[in-house]
């Protein structure tokens, strides 16, 4: 059991911040939940809705006296929040984040924390949705879901364990990655289906009837194009901050577009149902793995 904290302060008041505050309130590990954010409805939101008790617009004033911050913004504002808060932090407060991107997260915290290492552990919620903002944090959200820390060389146990703790009072599972492997699994299976389901739905955009299409649309497009709804800030953030793995891995992709279209214009029916098998087969061994966990 970890000591609660007294006050946390959420730099990016949304999804992913809102939802490890209420996940935290309801196991009553956090005193005062101070939300710092550029919308003023959405920070009103989030104190109608309990995410945080005040909230700000100001950051280097609202992280003193914390003990825990947690940044919450697409990564890309990150440095920019970290510059703002250095004078400001208490010595032995602990700061993470929720960043999607790693390596790009820990070369931050070396610019412009340099003398808070220890107390950084940055980490990555495998769980979120489409949807953004204070009202779409929810209690639940971490639970049974996985948490990669990554943490860098400077970080002292004592953070790490506390930051550990405190997502396993989520209901997380919490795993540690070194940023670099981090960015290369999560371009594979997170970047890439994203930026593919973007492409896939501007390719229907650009069909003379579209409009035609979209209606008739089914289950399997909903299923696959839920993703394009996310948030296109956070996406060209997440984007450009991994760019070499994700070019790597959309180049490979790509390959796989050009062998499918080879299946297809040769007409070989075995070699085009062995494709899909291969792929079917693995999928559905992933759905059963992942149900019994
Ligand atoms: N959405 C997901 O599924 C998901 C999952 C895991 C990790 N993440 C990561 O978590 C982070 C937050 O994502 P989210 O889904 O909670 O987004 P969100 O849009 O719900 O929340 C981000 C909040 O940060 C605020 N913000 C942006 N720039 C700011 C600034 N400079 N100062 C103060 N506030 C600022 C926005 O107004 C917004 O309220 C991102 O880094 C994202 O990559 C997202
Ligand atoms: O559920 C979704 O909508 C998500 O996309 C969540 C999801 C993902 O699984 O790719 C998105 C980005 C992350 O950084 C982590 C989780």
């Amino acid at each position: 059991m970890t000591q609660a904290i007294h006050k946390l302060v959420l730099l990016g008041t949304g999804l992913i911040a809102g939802s490890f505050s209420l996940a935290l309130k309801r196991a009553r590990l956090v005193n005062k939940v101070v939300g710092v954010g550029r919308n003023a409805a959405n920070l009103a939101r989030a104190i109608e809705l309990r995410v945080i008790d005040v909230a700000s617009h100001d950051a280097a004033q609202a992280v003193e006296g914390a003990d825990l911050v947690f940044l919450g913004t697409p990564v890309g504002q990150m440095g920019a929040l970290m510059a703002q808060i250095a004078p400001h932090l208490p010595v032995h407060c602990i700061v993470t984040d929720g960043g999607s991107t790693k390596q790009d997260v820990c070369e931050l915290y070396r610019q412009y924390l340099p003398n808070q290492l220890a107390s950084c552990v940055p980490g990555h919620p495998i769980a979120g949705s489409d949807l953004s903002g204070a009202s779409a944090a929810t209690y639940g959200l971490y639970e049974g879901r996985r948490v990669v820390l990554t943490p860098l060389p400077e970080t002292s146990d004592q953070a790490l364990e506390t930051v550990q703790a405190l997502w396993q009072a989520c209901g997380a599972i919490v795993y540690e990655m070194d940023a670099k492997t981090h960015d290369g699994v999560f371009a594979a299976v997170s970047h890439i289906p994203h930026l593919v389901s973007f492409a896939y739905m501007n390719a229907v955009l650009a069909k003379d009837n579209a409009e035609q299409c979209l209606d008739f649309a089914g289950t399997g497009f909903r299923d696959f194009t839920r993703i394009a709804g996310s948030h296109p800030e956070m996406w060209r953030d997440i984007t450009l901050a991994n760019r070499d793995a994700i070019l790597s891995d959309l180049r490979a992709n790509a390959a796989q577009l050009q062998t499918l279209i080879a299946l297809i214009e040769s007409g070989e029916a075995d070699a085009l149902t062995e494709y899909i098998n291969q792929a079917s087969q693995a999928r559905s061994a992933w759905g059963k793995k992942r149900s019994n966990k």
